[in-house]
């Protein structure tokens, strides 16, 4: 009995103790000033410390939606000592992507991220600046440029083809949608940056896509994991969950598929000395790079270490979003089937049953385009985009956001918010028929952000609208599909930063063209 009042003595010294240390712990970690904190947004209060931490769900874009309609379309959440802001509104959207983009450029990448892309040398987490400039213009305008992609259509005709013959090869039976998108995908990926050679060579060594496959998905896995480090980058230096050690693992990986490639093509520049280069030849993206890497007089440096950080966005990142998207519309078909019916029609109509499709086709596919439209509000594979940090302290909707803030713009949200869109869970790709409205992939309107939008909008949009048009376009007029027998259409998401649904897709494909020949 004479030790109760000591135990309670103990448990006093400790709660004060505790107290003590979370406000000293605050004071050193936290450059927020007084002032600031003050005119924070509203926000759930979370723990001492470990701050709403210990609430997160895996699914972090759903319950982030859940708790805007708690606390209002912004508001705060302490991560650790990570003070985060969530954005739910088109008007917010435009607050940060138009009227405040330059200081909204900015990235707050994951420390995985960091490690990933050689500590942000890719264009995706590099910072706001001119290194990020440098390196978006050298891949917008030399490598995605206009003619740089109808140069190289071929490739991706070639590759697209290559899977329709594989597909008829098993009619009748289940097919996984997202495997057959990620080998055609990558395939053609591939090929644009190292030529249609270097595909050739993977796939007689049965080194094909599905190889990397197992490689992008465990990537992407780190990247979206919950991460210590991230929200106590105190503690980053202990890698207490070893994410940073499996990412460097992982690079490696790529590194191995990656450097042998590279190499093999210096050798062959290195041959074929400047005189034997003709100007309109045909360039794939590794002789862009390493042409640009040997010229010293273009203002940008470019190094072999550079040019694999852009090689990563456009394989690993690029590529998953390419995959997840078409996947996502041959389910909601699935689901819709008279939409199917509708987008197959219309393929019958412009593209004519003796033909193939075309790439030339694909401005006439409205149908099938609003399809895609609709399918990416409600399934936008980054729901949360890739996250902001500003550069610089900033006033959004009232509220101060503090320099080094997280900042989530939450497309997810916004893509199915009630005062924005009429039957927001409904699938009506109708909706994005109307001439009226400008609710296309270019972030000019702020209900519709697929894509992001502003100076950090997605770099590779001209390309991947292309890739998953033509993908789509082709296994529906190529095939009519069902589900296997007793199966339902499953909508499930998934957990990750890229949102993939929870359970593969399979399904049936019959030919549906007259002529074998299509097929050949
Ligand atoms: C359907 C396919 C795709 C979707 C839905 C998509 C979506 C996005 C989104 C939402 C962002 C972030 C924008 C922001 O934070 O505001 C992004 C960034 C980016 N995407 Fe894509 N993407 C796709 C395909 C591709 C492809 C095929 C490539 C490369 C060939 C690519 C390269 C990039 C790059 C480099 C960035 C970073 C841009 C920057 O930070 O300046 N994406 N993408």
């Amino acid at each position: 009995m004479a030790s109760a009042p000591l135990n309670e003595l103990y448990l006093a010294a400790l709660t004060i103790s505790i107290v003590f240390l979370t406000v000293l712990w605050y004071k050193l970690t936290s450059n927020i000033s007084h002032e600031e904190e003050s005119r924070l947004p509203p926000g759930p209060r979370g723990l001492p410390i470990v701050g709403f931490l210990p609430f997160l769900r895996p699914n972090l874009h759903h319950q982030l939606t859940e708790l805007s309609q708690q606390y209002g379309p912004i508001y705060k959440l302490w991560l650790g000592s990570k003070l985060c802001v969530v954005l739910n509104s088109p008007s917010l959207a435009k607050e940060v992507v138009r009227d405040q983009d330059t200081v909204f450029a900015n990235r707050d990448p994951p420390i995985a991220g960091l490690v990933a892309t050689y500590g942000g040398l890719d264009i995706a987490f590099s910072p706001y600046g001119s290194y990020w400039r440098d390196m978006r213009k050298l891949f917008v305008r030399e490598m995605l440029s206009n003619r740089n992609l109808e140069s190289c259509y071929s490739l991706r005709r070639h590759e697209v083809r290559k899977t329709i013959r594989n597909v008829h090869t098993k009619f009748g039976n289940p097919i996984d949608i997202g495997e057959l998108a990620f080998v055609t995908e990558m395939n053609v990926v591939m090929s644009m940056i190292f030529g249609s050679k270097f595909v050739e060579d993977m796939e007689k060594h049965r080194r094909d896509g599905t190889e990397f496959r197992d490689i992008v998905i465990k990537f992407l896995q780190e990247l979206g994991k919950p991460n210590i480090s991230d929200f106590f980058p105190m503690l980053a230096r202990f890698d207490l969950q070893g994410i940073q050690k499996e990412m460097a693992s992982l690079l490696k990986s790529v590194e191995s598929i990656l450097d042998p490639a590279i190499n093999e093509r210096m050798k062959i520049l290195s041959n074929k000395r400047e005189g034997e280069i003709q100007g309109n030849e045909k360039k794939d993206f590794i002789q862009i790079l390493l042409e640009l890497m040997e010229q010293k007089d273009i203002g940008i440096s470019v190094d072999l270490v550079k040019i694999k950080a852009i090689l990563l966005d456009i394989v690993i990142g690029g590529t998953d979003s390419t995959i997840t998207t078409v996947e996502w519309v041959m389910t909601e078909l699935l689901n819709n089937p008279e939409m199917m019916s509708k987008a197959q029609q219309e393929l019958k109509d412009v593209v004519g049953m003796s033909n193939i499709v075309e790439e030339s086709h694909l401005p006439e596919l409205h149908d099938l385009d609003a399809v895609l439209k609709e399918t990416l509000r409600l399934h936008p594979a980054l729901p949360l985009l890739v996250p902001k940090r500003p550069s610089q302290s900033a006033v959004v909707g009232g509220y101060t956001i503090p320099e080094g803030t997280k900042v989530f713009l939450n497309v997810y949200a916004i893509h199915r918010d009630p005062h924005e869109w009429e039957s927001p869970l409904a699938f009506q790709p109708e909706r994005f028929l109307s001439r009226s409205t400008n609710l296309d992939f270019a972030g000019n309107n702020m209900k519709y952000l697929p894509f992001g939008s502003g100076r950090r909008i997605c770099a590779g949009l001209p390309l991947a609208e292309k890739m998953v048009m033509l993908i789509l376009a082709s296994l529906l007029h190529s095939f009519d599909w069902k589900l296997p027998e007793g199966e339902t259409v499953d909508l499930s998401e998934g957990f990750g930063l890229v949102i993939k649904k929870s359970e593969r897709l399979f399904a049936i494909p019959t030919p549906r063209l007259p002529n074998f020949e299509l097929y050949q």
